[in-house]
């Protein structure tokens, strides 16, 4: 019997009106739950929740601007350690060195997992890569490999003649499009995130499987975009369709890891519905993926079927030959999502760092200078930059510090996620949490670092902080079980070329920027930060061309 609703002309069957109430007692019985939890529990503060969404909107309505940017404004009004609902998620956020120690050494163990979102679905085959897989003995057995094969101090170490040759084909692609530029210029604008991201693509592609990905082609393309810069000179572009393809598949993979909002992640009723198009996309991304590293995998297969027998050496062979050798269980997917976690991990944050660091220098004419008389003192005019010089170039070291201090490429860390209840500092953090640690504001407290937003790399002459994850107070690569494993590589790729660049080129900026601290030093939205707007500079041979080509033959 059809029901009338006194003051309405709508007519509502039973079973809707029976339907809506059971709605809205189930919202409101959770709700009531969750206040009760929150009361029980002593949770930490953070900004207003709402029954199913959480705080959803309060993050949403701040899309466009970096997740760091938005969690430093919360943990202002709330406090260190911040605590919301995303949608059914509960969330905390660090944002002091006090906190992301009591997370990453005191609750190690309880947040050592990682939470199941859409992206380690596919990119990470069912979430059996390192950087999207649960704790557990799947992802202990690969970051022991990582620690004690693949990427150990010994290990990245022996690939220096590796990092000499991609560092001097990068040289080499400046120096062929500064002579193919304007004769009277003598110099050209160069694309650095564009060349940076080749570059160590080529070393990790190197890594991985003994080989370059990219052909550095110097020579300037037709389709090469010229920019402002007044000297009308092409940017370095590479041109191989295979290598753009790469570059485009980093770039995609980084945005769909850390820049696409996927709701069904927070409330998983609405996974089906998949109302941002996220889980789409990476279905679509997968057949991309295998196109482009199932080749190099089962060439390898191939090539390492006699080293297998022969139980070959692993110090020889690249990382894909030593884990084919030793761990013959691994199947071709596992291989794929583990060259997904360096190429993707790897990549793009090493670049980024380079592109800060060059940005900042720009900004700061008389430090890039110094880096320049400190580099002409040490290594000297007459040879290139080697890596035995590094550590002896005091003041280009406290330049890298600060530049992964005021810009550390991966500004939220990964999320974190909590196997049981825990303790920090006064509060009790429940089971399945997702954690993130705000490096960026960390990196930036004012009670730690004197005048923290300002680039002064003097700070490192008389401090002790390294960036390995000892010091909490700074955190580029965080620290604890899921802290970075690329670190030495990164580093060893990071000084080497930087190094490498400011001693044989000279560094400008385009005339289109006039004044230094017009540069724009806003971040890009993701999980990797590079600059917003891709660096573009002017280089000049610093060092005789001669000398540098006669030294790249050797
Ligand atoms: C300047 C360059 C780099 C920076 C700043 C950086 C920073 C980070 C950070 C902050 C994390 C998240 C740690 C956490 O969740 O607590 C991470 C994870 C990771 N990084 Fe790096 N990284 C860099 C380069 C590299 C390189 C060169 C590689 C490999 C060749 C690499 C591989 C990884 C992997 C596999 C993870 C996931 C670890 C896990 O989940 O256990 N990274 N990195």
């Amino acid at each position: 019997m059809p029901l009338k609703l006194v003051g309405s002309t709508a007519e509502w069957s039973f079973p809707v009106v029976f339907l809506t109430s059971l709605v809205v007692l189930l919202l409101s019985l959770l709700f009531v739950l969750r206040i009760r939890r929150k009361l029980l529990m002593k949770l930490p503060p953070g900004p207003p929740t709402w029954p199913i969404v959480g705080s959803m909107f309060t993050i949403i309505r701040t899309r466009g601007r970096p997740s760091s940017r938005v969690f430093t404004t919360l943990a202002k009004r709330y406090g260190p350690l911040l605590f919301f609902w995303i949608g059914l998620r509960p969330t905390i956020v660090v944002s002091s060195a006090e906190m992301a120690m009591a997370l990453l050494r005191t609750c190690d163990r309880t947040f050592a997992s990682r939470p199941k979102f859409a992206p380690g679905k596919y990119l990470g085959y069912g979430y059996s890569n390192v950087v999207f897989a649960p704790s557990g003995p799947h992802f202990r057995l690969l970051r022991k490999l990582y620690a004690s094969e693949l990427l150990s101090p010994a290990k990245i170490e022996r690939m220096l003649p590796l990092r000499m040759e991609e560092v001097g084909a990068t040289i080499r692609c400046i120096l062929e499009s500064v002579a193919s530029a304007d004769e009277q210029a003598k110099a050209c604008v160069i694309d650095v995130r564009s060349l940076m991201l080749s570059a160590n693509l080529n070393i990790i592609g190197r890594m991985l499987f003994s080989k370059r990905l990219f052909d550095l082609d110097t020579k300037p393309d037709t389709d090469v975009h010229h920019t402002a810069d007044g000297l009308g000179v092409p940017a370095v572009s590479p041109r191989r369709k295979a290598a753009e393809e790469f570059k485009s598949f980093v770039k995609e993979a980084t945005k769909l890891i850390g820049g696409s909002f996927n709701a069904g992640d927070y409330i998983p009723a609405l996974r089906w519905l998949d109302l941002q198009g996220v889980e789409r996309t990476l279905r679509q991304f997968q057949p991309k993926i295998e196109r482009l590293l199932l080749p190099l995998i089962q060439e390898h297969r191939r090539r390492h079927a006699f080293a297998i027998k022969e139980k070959e050496n692993s110090d020889q062979l690249d990382f894909i030959g030593s884990l084919l050798v030793g761990h013959s269980e691994l199947s071709d997917n596992n291989l794929i999502a583990i060259s997904i976690d360096l190429l993707v991990g790897g990549s793009d944050s090493t670049a980024a760092s380079v592109e800060w660091t060059l940005a900042e220098l720009l900004r700061h004419p008389d430090l890039l200078q110094k880096v320049q008389e400190e580099l002409d003192i040490v290594v000297g005019r007459q040879k290139m930059v080697t890596e035995s010089d590094i550590s002896k170039l005091l003041f280009f070291n406290c330049v890298i510090k600060e530049s992964l201090r005021l810009h550390p490429p991966v500004p939220t860390g990964a999320p974190h996620f909590s196997t049981s209840a825990c303790t920090l500092g006064d509060y009790t953090i429940p089971p399945h949490t997702t954690a993130y640690v705000n490096i960026h504001a960390i990196n930036r407290d004012p009670t730690i670092w004197a005048d923290p937003e300002a680039f002064r790399p003097h700070r490192f002459f008389d401090s002790c902080f390294n960036v390995y994850g000892q010091d909490f107070g700074l955190l580029p690569f965080s620290s604890g079980r899921r802290g970075c494993p690329g670190v030495h590589a990164a580093l060893a790729n990071l000084k080497l070329m930087l190094a490498s660049l400011l001693h044989s080129f000279s560094w400008t900026l385009p005339p289109s920027i006039p004044n230094p601290k017009d540069l724009d030093m806003r971040e890009r939205v993701g999980i990797v930060s590079p600059k917003l707007t891709p660096l573009q500079a002017i280089v000049r041979p610093r060092l005789p061309t001669d000398l540098i080509l006669e030294t790249l033959k050797t």
